[in-house]
């Protein structure tokens, strides 16, 4: 289990930056020395000094966690294989929706048993589909689909429709399915950005993103760009250690500025995928949306194709609220992925058909649990068949 992660305090909004605040100089976390132990053989890289960002005048002081420094720190413990009997991504995909389906299927069931196909069976089949928080817009298409089915088909009988239904909404859901694929072709450093509301799953999912992008070969440096809380910071700093990925951080100060100088750290030291981490903010919060737009511009003047992926990550217990969510981060930020978390502790996973229908932002990673394996990359089809099986 991600237990460190676990360990922290209830979120808490983050008070309000001064939208041009000057990053102050912070002491280093390590002491040099204890820094070159780090990369042993390896000068010691005090990053950036050479070039500063228009908007992040003082280039802050670079931590890189040293051994020593993260002994003290409390233990990180990722789930091992031998924790639970080894699953399948499919069956642990579906278990990660039963809560979904219990709602949804039991309700099915009950419309589907038998007996013609009517005017009061779609009525019924209207409900459950608004019920599972799919959302008006995309009960409304859902409904008309699976009516051109039906008559299509010459369907009379209402066991018929369960197809028509999976069908319909696995057409709806298709087009968000498009992983993020990192390789040879893609710019380097890779920067992907994240962002979300409090407690979504960002710090989490980005430890996930960390090991399943490093597994595939590729080395990977995060930011810790969620300067409100202290915790999440040292979160990312043990979790790298722990993990043998680098981190960039700093005691306090602007996350424009660690943002923009992890981008060039990673540059120096040819890294092929940055994370930055941002800290969480409500869509109301309009002085934070301002800080994450000037997070993304200073990331911008460190690497103008940067970032290339700008992804928000929700927590599905929001329902119908992570369709506002994605509206809001888009309209701000140009969003480029979604990652949908904690879908194994709610019923509430038809809001991809809303997200499908409102807003079709790329679904790149959905989340069924705390430990590492429990984040994968988006496919429609498992996704409904675990819906409906
Ligand atoms: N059950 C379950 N829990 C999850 C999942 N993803 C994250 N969590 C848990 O959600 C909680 C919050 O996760 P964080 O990663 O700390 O959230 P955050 O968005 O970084 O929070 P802030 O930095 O406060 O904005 C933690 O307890 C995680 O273990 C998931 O897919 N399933």
């Amino acid at each position: 289990m991600f237990d460190f992660f676990r360990k922290k305090p209830k979120p808490e909004t983050p008070a309000a930056p001064a939208p041009d605040a000057t990053p102050q100089p912070t002491p280093p976390l390590v002491e040099p020395e204890v820094a070159a132990a780090v990369e042993p053989g390896a000068p010691v890289q005090w990053l950036p000094a050479e070039t500063p960002a228009p908007e992040a005048e003082a280039a802050p002081t670079l931590i890189m966690p040293s051994p020593d420094a993260v002994g003290e720190m409390p233990t990180l413990v990722v789930a091992q294989p031998q924790d639970k009997p080894k699953l399948s991504w499919s069956e642990r995909l579906k278990a990660g929706l039963a809560r979904t389906r219990d709602t949804l299927g039991k309700n099915l069931a009950g419309l589907f048993g038998g007996g013609k196909i009517d005017e009061d069976l779609y009525e019924e089949l209207e409900t459950v589909l608004l019920t599972a928080d799919m959302g008006v817009d995309a009960t409304t298409q859902l409904l008309k689909d699976v009516r051109n089915r039906v008559s299509l088909r010459g369907l009379k009988d209402a066991s018929e429709l369960r197809v028509a239904l999976k069908e319909a909404l696995l057409e709806l859901i298709q087009p968000l399915e498009n992983p993020l694929v990192i390789d040879a072709n893609s710019p380097k450093p890779f920067v992907l950005m994240v962002a979300g509301v409090n407690g979504a799953g960002k710090t989490t999912s980005i430890g996930k993103l960390a090991k399943y992008y490093q597994s595939q070969g590729l080395s990977v440096l995060l930011a810790a760009g969620d300067t409100f809380r202290a915790a999440a910071r040292e979160q990312l700093v043990v979790w790298g250690e722990r993990n043998g990925v680098q981190v960039i951080a700093q005691e306090s100060g602007d996350a424009a500025a660690v943002a923009f100088d992890a981008v060039n750290a990673a540059k120096a030291r040819k890294v092929d995928v940055i994370i930055v981490d941002t800290a969480g903010r409500l869509p109301t919060q309009l002085h934070l949306m301002d800080e994450i737009r000037k997070v993304k511009r200073v990331v911008q003047k460190a690497d103008p194709s940067a970032p290339h992926e700008v992804m928000l990550v929700l927590d599905a217990n929001t329902g119908q609220n992570a369709v506002s969510q994605v509206k809001a981060f888009d309209d701000a930020l140009g969003l480029t992925g979604l990652v949908l978390t904690k879908l194994d502790g709610t019923a509430k996973g038809g809001v991809i058909a809303a997200i499908a229908k409102q807003r079709p932002v790329p679904v790149r990673f959905v989340g069924v649990g705390e430990t590492i394996d429990d984040l994968r990359p988006f496919t429609a089809k498992d996704y409904v068949d675990a819906l409906f099986e």
